[in-house]
């Protein structure tokens, strides 16, 4: 049987646990059935698992969910959280195909192997994960993250003389891909204090750096060619700036290779939640590593600048302070917290509010203290996006309703900053059909450092093995 393998999708969220309980019913009688069947997958972290771009879907021939996968990083190393195929579709494949997808994107994305917890009698269990390359892993190996597993598995009730941890080394991917994440920023505050000869205002703001966001893929081409692989719609692959990001990366390292980018958005597109210079600071960073550049991250995030304002903050990758157009980067250590996103679906163009006459440029200027002491949270964009967008002001008198919230860089986005996640998702669970909305956590280093790290040590481990 052929599949399809595709990003799930949050409406598909009901279906995969209707696929969960289906698969689990093979397993009545087993001494696992009772802690299968007392522990269904929790629907939040599945939602959750899903908008982060951690869940994948294989459709049948018609297009029907057939079964799923489900993955989550533990320790630096992939865990498969959950895959399930229905019974009536077994035996067909389709869980060698869920399960090799998942590996690709692992080993696309740098990981060095891939971990379960699976049954050692079931034939399709154990003896299936050792004919895909998983092997059974010591005990006295086991990562923190296992320990808690099997500890908690244990407390469950789980048939412990059956249940066996099991690893898979991933190699790099044999088509030359490498996937790099592209994550969302959200401007906590924004002041404008003044405007430059050049046409561009003085700004101070903060940027707190996301969890969640847009993902890339890139390989490297002989030809010299760059090319975008996806369609974005709205824009031309010549004015997009994952392409000018690497033309100007190319002009300015002098070094002759091509590279092939595929895009998934997961970012509103002029939302203010500054996608597209995340996507050009992804490429920057990405190219610089597989083009061997070897260019330091000030004269990335120089190269940034040209290419806009908020680039340079996603190229350093830390949440910061920020002064001049949003080039001027002071590290800024946030305390953890949890924002609801919520997007209006309205564009609202960067340009013309800051062409806006009743825009306040000549704001005073406010200290880093003033921000900590949560005296500074206005945002210089809210009153004029609130007067031409009513939809975005009707959106942040919904959300201004649970807390205070605050519109990010020019909007049309808006978040709520929680003190946990429960409480932001309890919010977003509440939005409004015509809104979207979603929970995402604030960090202070950016994945695509992490990334950066992890696609490190595999060319490394590459050229040792
Ligand atoms: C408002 C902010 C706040 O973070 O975010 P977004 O709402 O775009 O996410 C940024 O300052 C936006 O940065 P970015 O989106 O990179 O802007 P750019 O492409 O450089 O500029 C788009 C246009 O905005 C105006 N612009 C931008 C930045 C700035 N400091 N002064 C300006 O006047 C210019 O007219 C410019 O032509
Ligand atoms: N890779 C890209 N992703 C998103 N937008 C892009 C991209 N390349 C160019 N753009 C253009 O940049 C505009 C601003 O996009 P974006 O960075 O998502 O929003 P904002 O600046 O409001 O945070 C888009 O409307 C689009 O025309």
């Amino acid at each position: 049987m052929s599949c399809t393998i595709v990003p799930a999708r949050l409406d598909q969220a009901d279906t995969l646990r209707d696929i969960e309980r289906a698969a689990q019913e093979l397993f009545r009688g087993h001494p696992a059935w009772p802690s299968y069947a007392a522990a269904p997958m929790d629907a939040q972290a599945l939602a959750e698992a899903i908008v982060a771009g951690h869940v994948w879907v294989a459709l049948d021939e018609d297009g029907r969910a057939a079964g799923f996968v489900g993955v989550a990083v533990e320790d630096g190393e992939i865990g498969i959280a959950e895959i399930d195929v229905l019974p009536s579709h077994g035996r067909r494949g389709i869980g060698a195909a869920l399960l090799e997808h998942a590996c690709a994107w692992a080993a696309e994305s740098g990981y060095p192997s891939v971990v379960l917890g699976t049954l050692s009698d079931v034939p399709w269990n154990a003896p299936f994960y050792a004919r895909h390359g998983f092997e059974a892993i010591d005990p006295r190996q086991y990562t923190p993250a296992l320990v808690e597993h099997h500890a908690h598995d244990r407390e469950r009730g789980f048939p412990m003389h059956l249940r066996v941890f099991m690893r898979r080394r991933l190699q790099a991917s044999s088509e030359g891909w490498t996937r790099w994440p592209a994550p969302a920023k959200l401007n906590l505050f924004l002041r404008i204090t003044g405007r430059r000869a050049d046409g561009y205002h003085e700004l101070q703001t903060v940027f707190r750096l996301l969890d969640w966001g847009d993902e890339l893929r890139l390989r490297v081409r002989g030809d010299g060619a760059i090319r975008r692989v996806t369609d974005v719609p709205g824009v031309p692959a010549e004015s997009d700036l994952v392409v000018r990001a690497a033309r100007l990366l190319r002009e300015h390292a002098g070094v002759a290779p091509g590279a092939e980018i595929g895009l998934e958005k997961r970012i509103p597109m002029g939302g203010g939640l500054g996608g597209g210079s995340s996507d050009a600071a992804t490429v920057l960073v990405a190219l610089n590593h597989l083009w061997r550049c070897r260019l330091d991250e000030d004269a990335l995030a120089e190269l940034g600048r040209r290419l806009g304002a908020d680039v340079p903050v996603f190229v350093r990758g830390r949440s910061a302070w920020a002064e001049g157009v949003g080039e001027r980067l002071t590290p800024l250590a946030l305390p953890r917290r949890h924002y609801v996103v919520l997007d209006p679906h309205e564009h609202v163009p960067t340009t013309a509010l800051f062409q806006a006459p009743e825009l306040t440029r000549n704001a005073p200027p406010a200290t880093i203290s003033s921000f900590v002491s949560g005296e500074t949270t206005e945002n210089a964009f809210t009153p004029v996006v609130r007067k031409r967008h009513p939809r975005v002001a009707a959106a942040l008198d919904w959300l201004g309703r649970h807390g205070p919230a605050r519109l990010s860089g020019s909007g049309g986005c808006m978040f709520l900053e929680t003190a946990t996640r429960e409480q932001a998702e309890a919010v977003a669970a509440q939005c409004p059909s015509e809104f979207g909305a979603h929970v995402a956590n604030g960090v202070s280093r950016s994945p695509l450092l992490a990334a950066l790290d992890r696609h490190h040590a595999a060319s490394a481990g590459a050229k040792t093995s």
